[in-house]
C-alpha cells in the first residue's frame, strides 16, 4: 500500500491515545512503511533521564515530568516527515493539544474499555498512572482521557485487529485524508 503524495504529507503524524493502546508498536509500523523517523516521546524522556517515566515520577515528580513531555513535543511537532507517538497523557496539556493539531496530522487509536481491560495486566508495572489503582479507578482515568482525545483529525478504533491491521488502517485513513485535502 503506498502513501500519496501531496503537498499535504510532509506534516509529521501525531499518535494519541490511551496507555497501552499500541502508540509506540504502531508508530514503528507506520513510520516504517512510510520511510519517516520514528519519534517517541516517552522513549525521549527516558534517554534524556537515563530512567522509565515510573522513575521519573518517583524521583522528581510528575510536574517535571510533564514539563519535560510539553518541550519534546514542541520541539518535534515543528519537525517534518516524522512519525511521533505520544504519552498517554500528553493531551492533558493545552499547549501540547494545541501544537501537535496545528503542526501534525493527529491520529486517535482508540480501544474499548473491555479490550483494555483485557490488556491491562500487561501495563501496569511500566504506567506509574496506573500504580495503586483498583480496576474502577483505571475504568474512571479511562473515561476522564477519552475526553482529551476528542480531540484529533483521524480516529483508529483498535479492538479486534491485529498489530498488522491496525497498522494498515492508519496508512488507509492517512491516505483519504490527504486525498479529501488535495
Ligand atoms: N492491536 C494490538 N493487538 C494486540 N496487542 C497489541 C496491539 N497493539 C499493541 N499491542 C500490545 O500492547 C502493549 C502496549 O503497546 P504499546 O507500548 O505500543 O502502547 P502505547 O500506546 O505506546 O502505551 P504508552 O502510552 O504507555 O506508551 C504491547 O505489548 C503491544 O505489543
Ligand atoms: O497516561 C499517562 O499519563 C502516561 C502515559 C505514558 O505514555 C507515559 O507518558 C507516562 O507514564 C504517563
Ligand atoms: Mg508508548
Amino acid at each position: 500500500m503506498k502513501f500519496k503524495e501531496n503537498t499535504f504529507n510532509k506534516k509529521s503524524i501525531a499518535l494519541i491515545g490511551f496507555m497501552g493502546v499500541g502508540k509506540t508498536t504502531i508508530g514503528r509500523l507506520v513510520a516504517q512503511r512510510l520511510q519517516r523517523d520514528f519519534i517517541d516521546i516517552d522513549k525521549e524522556i527516558e534517554r534524556k533521564y537515563e530512567m522509565t517515566p515510573s522513575e521519573i515520577f518517583k524521583i522528581h515528580g510528575e510536574h517535571t515530568f510533564r514539563k519535560t513531555e510539553r518541550k519534546m513535543v514542541s520541539h518535534f511537532a515543528k519537525q517534518e516527515l516524522k512519525v511521533i507517538s505520544l504519552g498517554g497523557g500528553a493531551f492533558l496539556q493545552d499547549e501540547i493539544k494545541h501544537i501537535s493539531l496545528k503542526e501534525n496530522i493527529v491520529i486517535f487509536l482508540d480501544i474499548s474499555w473491555e479490550s483494555w481491560k483485557e490488556r491491562s495486566s500487561i501495563l501496569i508495572d511500566r504506567r506509574p498512572v496506573l500504580h495503586g489503582k483498583n480496576t474502577t479507578e483505571m475504568k474512571e482515568l479511562y473515561y476522564k482521557r477519552k475526553e482529551l482525545y476528542a480531540h484529533h483529525h483521524l480516529k483508529v478504533t483498535t479492538d479486534d485487529l491485529s498489530i498488522e491491521e491496525v497498522t494498515d488502517l492508519v496508512i488507509d485513513s492517512l491516505n483519504n485524508f490527504l486525498e479529501i485535502k488535495e
